[in-house]
């Protein structure tokens, strides 16, 4: 392949060299996100911008922590994972917002994903669409155990991740609503917790390079609830998302060193 990192290893999207990330990475999809995550580490210094890719790194329990945002989508979030794997990253949470699907899931309420149905594209150019992709156990449980500790209202299961926002919002704006529509169906009958865009492509990457990922996310509101009726309050506080993530590192940080 082409050396992009034209020899100094710096990431050619990410803008990163070695050494100015550290291994246990959350990601988040906004930009603007970013520095509010890196709050909760112990001394967070900003890194660097490129593109979408904004850097902070600080430390928790004494191990260097980087908060980086993705971006929106497979494509970016793709990239993202591949560069960190370059540069020596092996643990990556992401924080990020979701739309709730299953009438349980409220605004406010955390959603862990235990697994991601492939409705976007970039993963199909990874591995066959019959191949699942899942976050790593570990990660899965330190965050449940979080969200435990933190007393938030949580759901683990399947969220899906689909490549068009307005596809999930307005399916029936679309040409091709029949068979969206018929597939969003066929996944609230499985119980799918909620929709968002990026975990599919962090699972099936890190799957792909050995990584351990895991996803936390917030429901802003749920368009099923307001479709059957149901109270549909909005909720866009993610500090508790933050705190739990953050918890949630520190402890698998801490298991490392048994
Ligand atoms: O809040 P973030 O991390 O951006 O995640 C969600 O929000 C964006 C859509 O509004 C998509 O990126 C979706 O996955
Ligand atoms: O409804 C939502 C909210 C956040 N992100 C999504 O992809 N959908």
């Amino acid at each position: 392949m082409i050396d992009y990192t034209e020899g100094a290893g710096c990431q050619y999207h990410i803008g990163l060299k070695p050494g100015e990330v550290g291994p246990y990475v959350f990601l988040t999809g906004d930009p603007g996100r970013v520095k509010d995550i890196a709050a909760g580490l112990d001394e967070p210094h900003y890194v660097t911008t490129n593109r979408e890719y904004v850097t902070w790194t600080g430390s928790l329990a004494g191990k260097p922590v980087s908060v980086m945002s993705t971006g929106i989508g497979g494509p970016s979030t793709a990239i993202a994972v591949e560069e960190l794997f370059h540069l020596g990253c092996h643990t990556l949470i992401r924080l990020g917002t979701c739309g709730g699907m299953d009438q349980d899931v409220k605004g406010g309420d955390l959603v862990i994903a235990s697994g991601a149905v492939r409705m976007e594209g970039t993963t199909q150019e990874y591995v066959p669409i019959e191949y699942p992709a899942v976050p790593d156990h570990h990660v899965v449980c330190a965050l449940e155990q979080a969200a435990v500790q933190m007393q938030v209202r949580y759901h683990i299961g399947v969220v899906q991740c689909k490549d068009a926002f307005y596809g999930q919002h307005e399916p029936e704006k679309m040409p091709g609503s029949a068979a969206l529509i018929g597939k969003w169906n066929a996944y609230l009958a499985m119980g799918t917790k909620a929709s968002e865009m990026e975990s599919a492509a962090l699972f099936i990457v890190g799957q792909a390079r050995g990584l351990r990922t895991g996803s936390i996310l917030h429901c802003i509101a749920n368009q099923e609830r307001a479709r059957r009726g149901l109270p549909n309050d909005q909720d866009h506080d993610l500090q508790p998302m933050f705190d739990t993530a953050i918890l949630a590192m520190k402890q698998l940080i801490k298991n490392e060193e048994h």
